[in-house]
């Protein structure tokens, strides 16, 4: 599976976040990372489905400034793909909200107590992808019974809630038993880091089947976006 960065935009500029977003595509990104954090579940707040979809028009202006007047076609195929993680408590009571605002993707963690079985339906049941979602402290076999009806698996490589932390490195162990399961059973999700990484730990998680880096620091402090984007997405 070829390997996809995914800009967190936690790390953008909260001023101008369309024009983080931009940043992400004017360096042939397609994939957007979006933290979506309730100040409960992990003690910090970012921003809601009203972001997202402000987001959305504001890729379609800038792509229809970008060509002809009459191009939907263009305009459309300019979308980013719109990797939605919830850090919620109850992630099931937002899920229409951030599918109709344009997400993607959309992510839930299973450590809270709710049924993950059927959000995760329920977001398929949206139009969306659907991943799981676990933090450091939570091992593999938390989410086992899930892995047949997931799109994209995501382990969080520091404890969710902040950007700029250290990657952990005792996560690699998990991504090779999650990889491992995977190869096994012939399961084609995706398989997400978060947390910590710059071009050294996303090149250590690739050799432990990684194969999607969420960068937020590494990414927007990064002097060349582009030479970053290219290193990342040509391990
Ligand atoms: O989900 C989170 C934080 O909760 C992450 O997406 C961070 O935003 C990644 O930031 P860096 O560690 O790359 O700075």
């Amino acid at each position: 599976m070829p390997s996809i960065l995914a800009p967190s935009l936690l790390a953008g500029d909260h001023a101008g976040l369309a024009a983080s977003a931009a940043q992400v595509a004017a360096v042939g990104l397609h994939w957007l990372h979006l933290d979506i954090m309730d100040g409960h579940f992990v003690p910090n707040l970012s921003f809601g489905p009203e972001t997202l979809a402000a987001l959305r028009r504001a890729e379609k202006e800038n792509a229809r400034s970008h060509t002809s007047p009459t191009s939907e076609l263009q305009v459309n195929e300019s979308k980013t793909f719109f990797d939605t993680h919830l850090m919620l408590s109850e992630p099931q009571r937002y899920l229409k909200a951030f599918a109709a605002a344009g997400a993607d993707l959309i992510s839930i963690h299973i450590e809270p107590d709710y049924d993950h079985a059927s959000a995760l339906a329920e977001i398929r049941s949206l139009g969306c992808q659907c991943g799981i979602v676990l933090n450091p402290d939570t091992p593999a076999e938390a989410v086992r019974h899930l892995l047949a009806d997931v799109d994209l698996v995501l382990v969080m490589t520091v404890q969710p809630g902040f950007g700029g932390q250290s990657f952990r490195p005792a996560m690699l162990e998990k991504l090779k038993t999650l990889d491992g399961w995977r190869r096994e059973n012939g399961w084609q999700w995706r398989l997400e880091v978060d947390g910590g990484i710059g071009l050294s730990e996303a090149s250590a998680c690739r050799a432990a089947g990684a194969d999607t880096f969420v960068a937020g620091t590494a990414f927007f402090k990064a002097p060349d976006l582009a030479a970053f984007a290219r290193s990342v997405e040509s391990l």
